[in-house]
């Protein structure tokens, strides 16, 4: 049985989020009115999600052993990470020792944060289809990798990297080395190796949410939401819609692929599983032990959205995954690069019927930066996706 404590009182239910970006600022929210206390942990401060937690704290997350003092001090029930990029060790070394509960589990965190630890899962563990991949730690051993079979096109990708950072799609050999290059500078953690992966000619990319829960005989349950369609640009997110149709052969593909990944990371929480689609062919792509930036759009559809269903699946509560509209989410990014920025036609945009805005007040915009999502819901995923980008585009971030 869960109990919950009274915040900010020796009975508290204390939750501590490593990274607290857009995703993590919606995950202490629902953590918030369920009279949990959270402690939120970036880089830097007055991240998002450390704009609405009880506590903030600002740390490099990729130090073991600032990490770990941290911890041990906050002494949280709940270590939730919201981002890649953490000393995962230290985690595995406290859950190990009985000290906290990582979220979902601790080796999951380490796995999910390297592209090697996920993908030899799922491709050399557990068999699942993916893109053919191969490592390399040099430019000599990518061009040798790419001529020994993966050949073009394909994609390299720093191991540990996200929102695409760091990614290039290269059609011929001139495309290798400013890959290399792309790699070396835009990855989230200072490192030299690469996957390499063919590229799929996939009809289309869906994100299937997962929340693996406290079933009513006490064993995890699987939980799936309706799958959501993606557009990405450059390997990031700019579009989102729920539900997405799919042939049913491909839907039970996509949820037998995701329930084995997630049952072979284990815990509780949400995870968002990236798959390919072509006809009734499936590929595993990656999973987040987490929610997932395209699961924006749940904030809209979803009775329970996505940060909803990890707040009470990680407290050992009940979850409805239910759909509640057809949406689509359309992403607003910085377009400057400016401290302290100033949103204009806001007004005009939330004019557009069924739309709603989420600006995550990040304190520092970049032209590439994601700055804020436009929501939508509507009878359709079309129309409910043709007003989402209109409302994105009367959003203008300026300069104050
Ligand atoms: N092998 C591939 N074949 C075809 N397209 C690919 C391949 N790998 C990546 N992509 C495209 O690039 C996008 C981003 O790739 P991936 O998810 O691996 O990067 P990421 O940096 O982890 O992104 P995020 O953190 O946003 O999930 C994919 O959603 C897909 O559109
Ligand atoms: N695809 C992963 C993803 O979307 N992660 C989200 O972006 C934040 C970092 O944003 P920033 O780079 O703008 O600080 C993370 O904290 C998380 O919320
Ligand atoms: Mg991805």
């Amino acid at each position: 049985m869960t109990t919950i404590g009274t915040p900010l009182s020796p009975a508290a239910t204390r939750v501590m989020l490593l990274g607290a970006g857009e995703l993590g600022k919606e995950v202490l929210i629902a953590l918030q009115r369920l009279g949990v206390e959270t402690i939120a942990v970036d880089r830097y401060e007055h991240a998002p999600g450390q704009q609405v937690a009880h506590h903030a704290r600002t740390i490099s997350m990729t130090d073991a052993d600032t990490l770990r003092a941290l911890i041990l001090k906050e002494k949280p029930d709940l270590v939730v990470p919201e981002i890649e990029a953490i000393a995962t060790p230290v985690l595995e070394e406290l859950e190990a020792a009985g000290v906290v509960t990582v979220i979902p589990t601790a080796r999951a965190a380490r796995l999910t944060m390297n592209r090697e630890g996920i993908r030899r899962l799922a491709a050399e563990e557990l068999g699942l289809a993916t893109s053919p991949y191969a490592f390399a730690d040099s430019l000599e051993e990518l061009q040798a990798a790419i001529d020994g079979g993966i050949g073009y096109p394909c994609v390299v990708k720093p191991v540990m990297s996200s929102s695409g950072k760091g990614q290039s799609k290269l059609d011929g050999p001139a495309d290798v080395r400013p890959a290399w290059e792309a790699a070396m500078s835009g990855g989230r953690v200072a490192q030299s190796r690469v996957i390499v992966e063919g590229f799929i000619d996939f009809d289309y990319e869906i994100t299937q949410l997962t929340v693996r829960s406290n079933g009513a005989d006490g064993a995890a349950r699987t939980d799936f939401c309706e799958p959501i369609g993606h557009v990405q640009v450059a390997g990031d997110y700019v579009e989102s819609w729920q539900p997405h149709p799919m042939h049913p052969v491909a839907l039970q593909r996509s949820r037998d692929i995701a329930r084995r990944i997630t049952e072979a990371l284990g815990g509780h929480g949400i995870f968002g599983v990236e798959l390919f689609v072509k006809g009734e062919q499936v590929w595993f792509s990656e999973v987040s032990p987490r929610p997932h930036d395209t699961g924006l759009v749940t904030l809209i559809t979803q009775w329970q959205s996505e940060f909803e269903l990890h707040a009470r699946a990680i407290l050992g509560l009940p979850v409805d995954t239910s759909l509640r509209t057809a949406g689509a989410s359309a992403v607003i990014y910085g377009g400057v690069d400016a401290k302290g920025v100033r949103f204009e036609g806001v007004e005009q945009a939330l004019a557009i019927a069924g739309t709603d805005l989420r600006l995550f007040g990040k304190p520092e915009s970049f032209v590439k930066r994601r700055m804020g999502v436009a929501l939508a819901r509507a009878e359709s995923t079309d129309i409910a996706r043709a007003n989402v980008k209109l409302a994105a585009k009367k959003v203008r971030v300026v300069a104050a």
